[in-house]
């Protein structure tokens, strides 16, 4: 089947009449359908009609537009079987972890719906007693939304969500790897009746779509996903146009065990947060630095559970793990894989998986390096899969200096009962999202998400936070005649 670009409220075929095929990365011979392999000129009208719709959706009312929003959310719940099956059959994360995000996707629409019902804006003391003096928090324009294929139904809504919640009309190009799970969320808009133009969708790829959405001057903000080096040219060029961006990037998340953790808890925190969805998440652990006191139990647990972890069709409930989400993503990963063995000394994985079922599908073992120098590449570069570096280390004050000594500031985690260290550790870790006892990866709705130093430009998404980006304050002086 093929699937059009959505413009000004129709599913329209793209200018060039081109189509790509949609892959399963268990095994690629399976297309789940062809997308629009779409033109700037396809990009151009989307914008157009965004621009277009955005008086009238901006007139709405915060509980007007928030239905739209409630409306969508309960599509999407009545069909999240088939929207998770899809989303596994073309990202390849676990059916389990598929039907999370998109429940997940639904509970982003349904918390941003009830913030239609919350202050915006503030009502400040003026020096004179006559003034009424206040802000209100205005739209920006059209958007242009920029998503990865790793959380293909999560991350695009959980942008689309609050930019329309303000007012802003939306242009999203959803990732090449992934454009099911975001006609999905489209469709949905569609049939919740959004007006004509607030929503549009170009599928393509980023040297194309993604870049006339950037460099086009109807689109006044940017919210974009993805790797720190095309997220840093887009930095570039949107602020050469004096755009607002917001780039949420990339990770290398430590994991610090504290010599009192409770090791079992801390084994099964460091293989959710390192292999659950092969490793590729921008939140996932990579790096986990251990107490010399209890490096050799936990190291040895940890081996030992990571040899029991199935890896196989994601689409089977008993499967942990599925296959890296693309060939290109894979290769990248036995690349780094290979690079550790020359640098570290491997303790489990390193190979793709030497089962006969598997051998169509873009699969790689859960893998372990220890005695990691600082420098090695896999201790620095961001492998974006189920690798994991093992630091033995004295106390915690060698750990958190090892934990920030990374480019990365997204997530971290520590293991420890220690109400102190506990403590010093959230002021003294250098990363945007901080876990005590609990895995580097996963995020709510309601709170701010996003990371410092390589991994973003201090921007935040969700929660509240989210106004920060999609609005404007305008200061208002009221004085009567
Ligand atoms: N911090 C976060 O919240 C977060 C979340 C998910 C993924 N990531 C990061 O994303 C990376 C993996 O995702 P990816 O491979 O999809 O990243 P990517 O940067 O290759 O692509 C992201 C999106 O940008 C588009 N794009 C590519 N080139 C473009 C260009 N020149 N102009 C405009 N758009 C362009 C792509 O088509 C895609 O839609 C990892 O590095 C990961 O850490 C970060
Ligand atoms: O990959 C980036 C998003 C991470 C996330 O949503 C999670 O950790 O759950």
């Amino acid at each position: 089947m093929r699937y059009d670009n959505y413009i000004g409220g129709v599913w329209k075929k793209p200018a060039g009449g081109e189509y790509t095929p949609n892959r399963n990365p268990h095994d690629p011979e399976e297309i789940l359908g062809h997308f629009a392999a779409s033109t700037a000129e396809d990009v151009r009208e989307a914008v157009s009609s965004a621009k277009k719709a955005f008086p009238s959706w901006k007139k709405l009312s915060f509980p007007e537009r928030a239905a739209y929003l409630k409306k969508a959310a309960e599509i999407i719940r009545g069909k999240a079987g088939q929207i998770a099956r899809d989303l596994t059959r073309e990202e390849g994360k676990t059916l389990v972890e598929a039907s999370g995000e998109t429940l997940r996707a639904v509970s982003i629409l349904e918390f941003f719906a009830s913030e239609a019902f919350q202050p915006v804006g503030e009502v400040i003391p003026s020096v004179s007693e006559q003034t009424f003096l206040f802000t209100k928090r205005e739209p920006l324009g059209a958007v242009g939304l920029i998503t990865p294929w790793n959380f293909p139904i999560a991350i695009p809504v959980w942008k689309m969500a609050p930019a329309l919640l303000y007012g802003n009309t939306v242009v999203i190009k959803p990732a090449e790897l992934t454009p099911m799970s975001v006609y999905h969320v489209i469709d949905a808009f569609h049939k919740a009746g959004i007006p004509k133009g607030v929503v549009n969708c170009v599928f393509g790829t980023g040297s194309v779509v993604g870049s006339e959405i950037v460099q086009n001057s109807e689109i006044k903000a940017i919210s974009f996903t993805g790797s720190n080096l095309v997220g840093r040219s887009i930095q570039e060029r949107a602020a050469m146009q004096g755009k607002k961006v917001q780039l949420e990037l990339g990770g290398k998340n430590p994991l610090i065990v504290l010599d009192d953790a409770d090791l079992d808890k801390a084994v099964e925190i460091a293989i959710s947060g390192a292999f659950r969805s092969t490793g590729q998440k921008c939140t996932a652990t990579s790096r986990i630095m251990v107490d010399a006191k209890v490096y050799k139990a936990f190291r040895d647990r940890l081996v030992k559970k990571t040899k029991m972890l199935k890896v196989g069709n994601p689409l089977k409930p008993d499967t942990f793990m599925g296959p890296c989400a693309s060939r290109g993503q894979c290769d990248q990963v036995l690349e780094m894989i290979e690079a550790g063995k020359k640098e570290a000394d491997l303790l489990v994985g390193g190979e793709i998986p030497p089962k006969p079922e598997l051998v169509r599908g873009f699969y790689v073992q859960p893998s372990i390096f220890e005695n990691v120098p600082r420098d090695a590449r896999i201790a620095r570069e961001e492998i974006f899969g189920p690798v994991i570096s093992l630091f033995q280390v004295n106390g915690y004050d060698e750990a958190i200096e090892l934990a920030n000594d990374t480019f990365f500031g997204l997530s971290a985690s520590i293991c420890t009962n220690n109400l102190t260290l506990a403590r010093r550790f959230v002021d003294e870790i250098e990363a945007g999202m901080v876990h005590i006892n609990s895995e580097t990866a996963g995020a709510e709705p309601q709170a701010p998400f996003g990371g410092g130093k390589g991994s973003g430009n201090g921007s935040r998404e969700q929660g509240k936070a989210a106004a920060e980006f999609y609005t404007q304050l305008k200061t208002v002086y009221m004085d009567p005649i």
